[in-house]
């Protein structure tokens, strides 16, 4: 299958650190990819580079045959490529439904047809959960509905691509459920490149799975694989009896 998305020889340095080293790789469409490694070993670079927020020292970047290496990121989220980032993105002093409205006007050509904004805010905040919660301040919620509400940013710009960065940080165990069935929905109709330490999160959703160490790419699997990898294990999981550790 052809890939929706691949880097090749991508790196970025700052001064002499090579937070991202040379990595070559693809995800194909509809696949949800987790990204793992231990604390600096890039994986936030990386996605940064991928959505462009951090441009690359080296390498190329080509998503459904287009090369968006130099493009800044609003281009890159026309393209179908969307992010979220530990809530960077999400404005405080907003409502849960403003926060979501803003994408959602971006995805609608004629701009603010208000029945349209409202049905496409009221989706991804269903999807995601947080439906009931629409008049909240995004900065009166707790930290895991705010990843939530970032997750619904994303989704409203109906994105190809999303890219998840540690997103079930700060969740309960029933909010992680909820998200896993979540990506798996979401995974039908667009490809996740899922950032993750929770490892039963990852071995439960990932198609495949890419272990990064030291701003390269240490091994690539399905999850068994990985499982059974001796470097992964020496690496990143610990011993076999710790496995399922948060890294
Ligand atoms: N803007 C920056 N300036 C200097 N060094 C940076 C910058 N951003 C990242 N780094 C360094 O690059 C390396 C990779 O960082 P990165 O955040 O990509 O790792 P990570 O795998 O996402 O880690 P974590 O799991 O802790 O989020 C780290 O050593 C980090 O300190």
């Amino acid at each position: 299958m052809t890939p929706l998305l691949t880097t090749r020889g991508l790196a970025r340095h700052y001064g002499g650190l090579k937070a991202v080293d040379g990595v070559d790789f693809s995800v194909v469409p509809g696949e949800i990819r987790a990204i793992i490694g231990p604390n600096g070993a890039g994986k936030t670079t990386f996605v940064s580079l991928i959505c462009g927020r951090v441009a690359p020292s080296a390498g190329m970047i080509v998503f459904d045959g287009n090369d968006v290496t130099n493009l800044p990121p609003h281009r890159r989220v026309r393209l179908g490529i969307a992010y979220t980032f530990q809530i960077t993105s999400v404005f405080a002093n907003l409502t849960a439904y403003d926060n979501v409205a803003l994408p959602v006007q971006r995805t609608l050509t004629d701009g603010r047809r208000h029945g349209a904004v409202h049905a496409g805010v009221m989706s991804a905040l269903e999807r995601v959960g947080l439906a009931g919660r629409e008049h909240d301040v995004a900065g009166t919620l707790s930290y895991g509905h705010q990843r939530l509400l970032e997750v619904a940013m994303g989704l409203a710009l109906k994105p190809r691509l999303l890219i998840l960065d540690e997103p079930t940080q700060g969740l309960s165990d029933g909010e992680i459920e909820n998200f896993i069935t979540l990506v798996r929905e979401i995974a039908r109709d667009a490809t996740v490149l899922l950032i993750e330490h929770n490892m039963p999160v990852v071995m439960e959703l990932a198609d495949r799975i890419t272990v990064m160490n030291g701003g390269r790419i240490l091994a690539e699997g399905t999850p068994q694989q990985i499982r059974a990898n001796a470097d992964v294990q020496h690496a990143y999981l610990g011993t076999p009896e710790e496995e399922g550790a948060d890294g």
